[in-house]
């Protein structure tokens, strides 16, 4: 995707892309990279971060790839530590790493609630504070973009997901407000269905619908999820903290991936119909 920005806009800048291995991730870690910016990716699988690697040096991105759970607060710790040994002092770090899987709210496991708890909000939290404490905070310098979900009216279907990616949304403002005084900026993205490596792992039916209900009547694209927080990592956004930023062809707004059955729901308690009757 062409780029509307300044080619020197990242130049002498590292910034870490958690989850660049593929999808938003690898398009927002090329996007900046070929903004000048140093890159850092990390992900659970090395071999998916090798080749994504590879791709960003033939691109003339200088890279860091190493295999981080972020879910493992010592991994993070080993991994944030690396990046300022190999690249330098961090200002930009965008938590892109996450996932989930449809389910209902009966029949999810305590283990599969737990895995994407952990997954989307405490290893956020975790990555964040590492990078904070060891490149943001120090410098004075630092902007974060949390990738989360349109959860602006709940996640019916994946009910996991949408209560820690709105945990990230709160601290999204928390940070904003604390850090401040740091110059550390911090803000979210939520991308509505977005065609990549992770939504191919969904039913095509279940995207086609999503595609119906978007205002747009189309999915989105993951060079547009990195434009937008190639902006917010960028100078430009240098008064903006603590928003969420929708991406997604107005799906907070209008249509919905949860069909309500047409049943006939169960009789209202009486008093309803006594209150009715005055
Ligand atoms: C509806 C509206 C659509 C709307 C239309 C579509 C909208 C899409 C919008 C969003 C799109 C994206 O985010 S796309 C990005 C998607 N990419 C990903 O999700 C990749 C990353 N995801 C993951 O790695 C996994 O999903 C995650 C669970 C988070 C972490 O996996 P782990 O390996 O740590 O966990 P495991 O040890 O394997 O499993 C732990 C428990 O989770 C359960 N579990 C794991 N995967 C499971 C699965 N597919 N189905 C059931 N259960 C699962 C296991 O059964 C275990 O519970 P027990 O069985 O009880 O032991
Ligand atoms: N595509 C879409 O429609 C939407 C996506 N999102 C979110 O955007 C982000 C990017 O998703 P997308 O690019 O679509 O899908 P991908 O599955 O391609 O990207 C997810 C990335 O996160 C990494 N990752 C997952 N869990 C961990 C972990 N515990 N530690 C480190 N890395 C991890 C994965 O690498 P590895 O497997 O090697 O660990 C992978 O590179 C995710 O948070 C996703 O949930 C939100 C809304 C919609």
């Amino acid at each position: 995707m062409p780029s509307i920005f300044r080619k020197d806009l990242f130049q002498g800048q590292v910034a870490i892309v958690t989850g660049g291995g593929s999808g938003i991730g690898l398009a927002t870690a090329t996007t900046l990279g070929e903004l000048g910016a140093k890159i850092a990716i990390c992900g659970r699988k090395k071999e998916k971060l090798d080749a994504a690697a590879e791709t960003l040096a033939k691109r003339g991105i200088e890279v860091f790839a190493d295999a981080c759970d972020i879910r493992e607060m010592e991994q993070v710790t080993a991994f944030v530590a690396a990046v300022k040994e190999k690249l330098g002092t961090a200002s930009v770090l965008v938590n892109n790493a996450g996932g989930q899987f449809p389910t209902t709210a009966e029949t999810v496991s305590a283990r599969g609630w737990e895995a994407v708890v952990r997954n989307n909000l405490n290893g956020t939290f975790f990555m964040t504070q590492s990078v904070a404490n060891l490149h943001m905070i120090p410098a004075k310098r630092g902007r974060v973009v949390n990738v989360i979900a349109n959860v602006a009216r709940g996640f019916p279907g994946m009910v996991h997901t949408g209560a820690a990616r709105a945990g990230v949304e709160n601290m999204t403002k928390t940070l904003a407000i604390e850090w401040a005084q740091y110059n550390v900026q911090v803000n979210a993205v939520a991308p509505g269905v977005i065609r990549t490596s992770g939504t191919d792992q969904y039913p095509p039916e279940l995207l086609e619908l999503s595609r119906e209900r978007t205002p747009m009547k189309r999915l989105g694209t993951a060079g547009e999820v990195a434009q937008l927080i190639a902006y917010l990592a960028s100078d430009a956004a240098f008064f903006v903290t603590g928003v969420t930023w929708y991406i997604d062809g107005g799906a907070h707004l209008w249509g919905d991936n949860w069909i309500i059955a047409d049943a006939e729901p169960p009789p209202p308690p009486a008093i309803v119909a006594e209150l009715a009757k005055e």
